[in-house]
């Protein structure tokens, strides 16, 4: 069967399933309904006797069952007229022809999600199923893949693109490689608006390498950027989701954002691919809450240095007294941590935990105690509670981290002891550390080695997001890689343009010009201060398509032209891209300099103008 034709049949037979589960569902809704009608009419509760009041029981209680029969089948129609829909717009994207041994060749369409045809087989395989591995890991010939743990041996003769509207085979190609792969090429060139979008039909195998990855309980992912950190992390979940949908609920994982701007940005990703976004948060926020559940508010940020590592070594301290109520009693040839934990234990072995922690101890005691200089600050405080009653959140089984060089060492120490049972995936990037405050990326595996814990270090070197000549560009400032490590994968564009400086006339006329193009416009100012008095100025020019997103600011959108610093603008993208002020101290600072022109240059993806002075 030729491929339109077999597009044209899938598409009908998508359109005719949507159709009649339409109709099952209402007749089945219909169905409970008028279930629970009979039931209220016909049950009357009759506890005369012991054998009526077992009959009673028995009728009522066989009513729910046909009642939650009726209501599984609802959830099961629901679901598949769900996925008939999101597959739709693009039945399937790829096509592999695999080979068994000693069997023909058969070829296996795959897709967002899975589907299966009237007699129960499947039509089209969902882009997570093990053997569509073969696909991503684009290789030709006899190759394998693991499935439920066994390595199942296969001839790939085919692999083929299809790019498909609907029911319109719009072109396919095969056995291409990343650098000519022209579905790719055509969809980093299209227009960035409207946030981040899923790349299910094109991720590289570096990337499905780390998305598949299921034998890291700590995988760290140092990508350069625009490499696909981001979008590598989101189809993680999705795909951990499908593998451990058994045993995970959506409610296991917890997404670390580094801002909620960024949770908008990120937040149509997965609802393409059927899934629903996981918890997001800010780092702050979660403390926050916890602080809350211990008695303590927390008012302090957690980029304020609080020299957790200091208290952390207070800790492991033997042979040292602490005022502590119950901690004389412990052995003094153990840790201070382990003689605290045995204080809590045995308070909670005998019901006996203090109302409130902060009657409880005795702070300023316990700073003197401890030999710290300062008062114990609210994340101190917060820390010391979690080591003492040894508190994990459990509740997480899968934890993600983005943008994670950002996070400080006290940061870290909070990640590492509250998610130390959860699988934990972290993706930064060295070069784009942009403040003393940031981890040291590339030494973050040692961090997390405890003996139980498989840590797991990736690389990704391939830049997606921009232009050949915007890659190289920004790739000048990356330090420990140089701009030849970095690999861009889209053509040379424009040549990014340096100006000294812009008159308040040819920045209206420039930000006009970008608007008429299409696409996402920013400009990206060194400081929170700066992008306010540029947004200033340019309302009072009254050049009004133009929106200030700062830290309290939720949304960015494509609607007008974003002003923005470049700590807000971080981990987002553009397509035209002005940076103001390049020459701003902020810039020259030694290491951090770099790595924020860096991140700055490496958010545009088709236009870069920089500016030297401030506008
Ligand atoms: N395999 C891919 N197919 C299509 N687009 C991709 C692919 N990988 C990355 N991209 C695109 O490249 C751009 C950069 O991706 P992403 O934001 O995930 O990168 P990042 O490494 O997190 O970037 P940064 O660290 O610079 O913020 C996005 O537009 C993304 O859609």
């Amino acid at each position: 069967m030729d491929e339109q034709t077999r597009l044209t049949r899938t598409y009908n037979y998508l359109g005719t399933e949507i159709t009649r589960l339409t109709t099952v569902i209402q007749d089945l809704e219909e169905a409970a309904k008028q279930t629970k009608i009979d039931l209220a009419h016909d049950t009357r509760l009759n506890l005369n006797s012991y054998t009526d009041t077992l009959d009673t029981f028995a009728n009522i209680e066989s009513g729910n069952r046909q009642i939650d029969t009726l209501n599984a089948k609802v959830d099961i129609a629901h679901s598949n007229r769900d996925k008939a829909t999101l597959l739709q717009p693009q039945a399937y994207f790829a096509r592999v022809d695999l080979a068994f041994p000693d069997e023909a060749p058969e070829a296996f369409y795959i897709g967002k999600v899975g589907y299966l045809d009237s007699d129960g087989d499947n039509l089209i395989y969902d882009w997570r199923t093990p053997v569509a591995d073969t696909y991503y890991a684009n290789q030709q010939g006899a190759t394998s893949y693991l499935a439920h743990g066994c390595e199942i041996h296969v001839d790939l003769s085919l692999r083929r693109q299809l790019v498909v509207d609907h029911d319109h085979l719009t072109a396919y190609f095969d056995n291409q490689g990343a650098l000519n792969d022209p579905v790719l090429l055509n969809i980093l060139a299209a227009d960035h608006a409207g946030g981040l979008q899923d790349i299910t039909t094109t991720i590289q195998t570096e990337q499905n390498d780390i998305i598949r990855n299921t034998t890291a309980d700590v995988l760290i992912v140092d990508g350069v950027a625009g490499s696909g950190k981001t979008s590598v992390l989101l189809q993680r979940i999705a795909y951990l989701r499908y593998i451990y949908r058994e045993q995970w609920t959506a409610a296991d994982f917890l997404l670390l954002t580094p801002s909620p701007v960024f949770a908008q940005y990120i937040k149509d990703v997965l609802p393409a691919l059927g899934e629903t976004n996981p918890m997001a948060t800010t780092l702050d926020h979660f403390l926050a809450q916890l602080g809350h559940y211990f008695g303590l508010t927390i008012t302090s940020t957690s980029q304020r240095n609080h020299r957790l590592t200091e208290l952390d070594h207070a800790l492991d301290q033997v042979d040292f007294n602490l005022s502590v109520p119950g901690y004389a009693q412990t052995p003094t040839d153990q840790s201070v941590r382990q003689r605290l934990r045995l204080v809590w234990r045995k308070l909670v072995a005998t019901d006996q935990q203090p109302e409130a922690f902060n009657d409880w101890l005795d702070w300023e005691q316990l700073q003197v105690d401890l030999g710290l200089p300062t008062p114990l600050t609210d994340y101190q405080q917060l820390y010391l509670l979690l080591q003492m009653t040894n508190y994990h959140q459990d509740a997480v089984k899968a934890l993600f981290v983005d943008e994670a060089q950002d996070y400080t060492a006290d940061q870290l120490l909070f990640i590492r002891q509250l998610f130390n049972h959860a699988h934990i995936t972290l993706v930064g990037d060295h070069n784009q550390v942009l403040s003393t405050t940031g981890n040291d990326y590339a030494q973050l595996a040692s961090f997390f080695d405890a003996p139980k814990r498989v840590v797991t270090r990736l690389r990704l070197l391939t830049s997606y997001r921009a232009t050949g000549a915007i890659t190289r560009y920004f790739g000048q400032f990356g330090q420990t890689h140089n701009a030849s490590l970095i690999k861009p994968v889209q053509p040379d564009g424009a040549t990014p343009v340096t100006l000294p400086g812009l008159s308040t006339t040819d920045l209206i006329d420039q930000l006009t010009s970008y608007r008429a193009q299409g696409g996402s416009v920013a400009i990206i100012t060194p400081t929170t201060t700066e992008a306010q008095a540029l947004y200033d100025h340019l309302t009072s020019q009254n050049f009004t398509d133009c929106t200030l997103v700062t830290d309290a600011s939720r949304t960015v959108t494509e609607a007008t032209v974003q002003c923005l610093p470049l700590k807000i603008a971080k981990g987002l993208e553009f397509d035209h891209v002005l940076l103001s002020h390049f020459n701003a101290p902020e810039y020259q600072v030694p290491i951090y300099g770099d790595h924020r022109r860096y991140v700055a240059a490496s958010r545009a993806t088709q236009t870069l103008l920089v500016v030297e002075a401030q506008l």
